[in-house]
C-alpha cells in the first residue's frame, strides 16, 4: 500500500557528470500516516556531504520507513524531502542506493548481477569488464563469479548487494540493518565496504541495532523514537552519554520501551 517503486535502487549510469550537487539531503516534517496510525511524525533529518550518520532506536521506531522515505520508495504523508534544495528527480534517483538486509538480488550469476548494473552506465566493453573484476574483487567475490547468487551464503549475497550497490558510484548510500543476519566475520567484511565507499566520498546513513557497529563506524547518531528525531549527536558523545532518558534507557538494554 505504501510502496511507490519497487525496482532495484540501482539504475544509475556511472561517471555521469555531476555537475550539481545533491547534498545536503534535508527531511522536514516528515510524516507517514497509514490506516489512521502516524508511523512518521514529524520527522527532521539532514545528511551533509561526508556524512557517516547512523540511525538508532528501538523496534517500530520508524527507522526503515524514515529510510525508504529519503530514498524514494514511499511518499510521504506530508513534510519535504529536498536534494541540495531541490525535490527529487531522475538525476537524484539515480546518484544514490540502498541495501537492504535481506539483499534483492536477479536470479543470476554473481558476475551477471553486477553487469546488470553496468550495463547501464555507458562504459567501454572493456571498461566494463574492468569495472566488473574490480568490483568482485572490492566484494571477495571472484571466486564465485560464476555461482548463481541464490546459492551464495547470506554473508557473500550481502557483500555482491552492497558491491552493486557501489557499483553506480553512488553519492548516497542507504544500508537498513545490512548486518542483522550476519555472524562477526561477515559484519566486518561488510563494515569494510562501508568504510571504504565512505573513504571515497560517499555519505552513508545506516540504520543497525548493533551498538558494537555503531560504535565502529558512526560519525554522528540520530536516534529514532515514535517517529521522531528525539536526539541527534556527534557519535561520541552519544555514546558518552546521550541527552534524552529515551535513547540511555535503549543504550543500557532496558527493553521496555
Ligand atoms: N507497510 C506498512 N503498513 C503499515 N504499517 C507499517 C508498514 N511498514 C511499517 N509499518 C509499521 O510502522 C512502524 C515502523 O516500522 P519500521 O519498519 O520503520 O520500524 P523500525 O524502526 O525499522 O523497526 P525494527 O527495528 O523492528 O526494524 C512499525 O510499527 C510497523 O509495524
Amino acid at each position: 500500500m505504501l510502496r511507490v517503486e519497487t525496482p532495484f535502487a540501482l539504475t544509475a549510469p556511472a561517471a555521469a557528470v555531476r555537475a550539481r550537487p545533491i547534498l545536503p539531503l534535508e527531511a522536514r516534517g516528515l510524516v507517514l500516516e497509514t490506516a489512521g496510525r502516524r508511523l512518521v511524525d514529524g520527522l527532521d533529518l539532514e545528511l551533509q556531504p561526508g556524512a557517516l550518520t547512523v540511525i538508532l532506536g528501538p523496534n517500530g521506531a520508524g527507522k526503515s520507513l524514515a529510510l525508504r522515505l529519503l530514498h524514494g520508495l514511499l511518499r510521504p504523508t506530508a513534510g519535504a524531502i529536498t536534494w541540495a534544495g531541490r525535490a527529487a528527480d531522475a538525476d537524484v534517483r539515480r546518484r544514490q542506493a540502498m541495501v537492504f538486509q535481506k539483499p534483492v538480488l536477479l536470479r543470476r550469476s554473481t558476475a551477471a548481477n553486477l553487469d546488470y548494473v553496468l550495463k547501464r552506465q555507458s562504459l567501454s566493453r572493456s571498461r566494463r569488464r574492468a569495472r566488473l573484476q574490480e568490483l568482485l574483487t572490492l566484494g571477495n567475490l571472484l571466486h564465485l563469479a560464476r555461482v548463481p547468487a541464490r546459492l551464495l551464503s547470506g554473508g557473500e549475497q550481502q557483500r555482491l548487494a552492497v558491491v552493486r550497490a557501489l557499483a553506480c558510484e553512488p553519492e548516497v548510500l542507504f544500508l537498513d540493518e545490512p548486518t542483522a543476519s550476519l555472524d562477526p566475520a561477515a559484519t566486518l567484511a561488510i563494515e569494510a565496504l562501508i568504510e571504504r565507499a565512505h573513504g571515497a566520498g560517499t555519505a552513508i546513513l545506516l540504520v543497525t541495532h548493533d551498538l558494537g557497529q555503531a560504535r565502529r563506524l558512526a560519525r554522528e547518531v540520530v536516534f529514532l523514537h515514535q517517529g521522531r528525531a528525539v536526539e541527534k549527536a556527534e557519535a561520541a558523545a552519544f555514546f558518552a552519554g546521550p541527552r534524552s532518558a529515551i535513547a540511555r534507557a535503549y543504550l543500557a538494554g532496558d527493553l521496555a520501551l
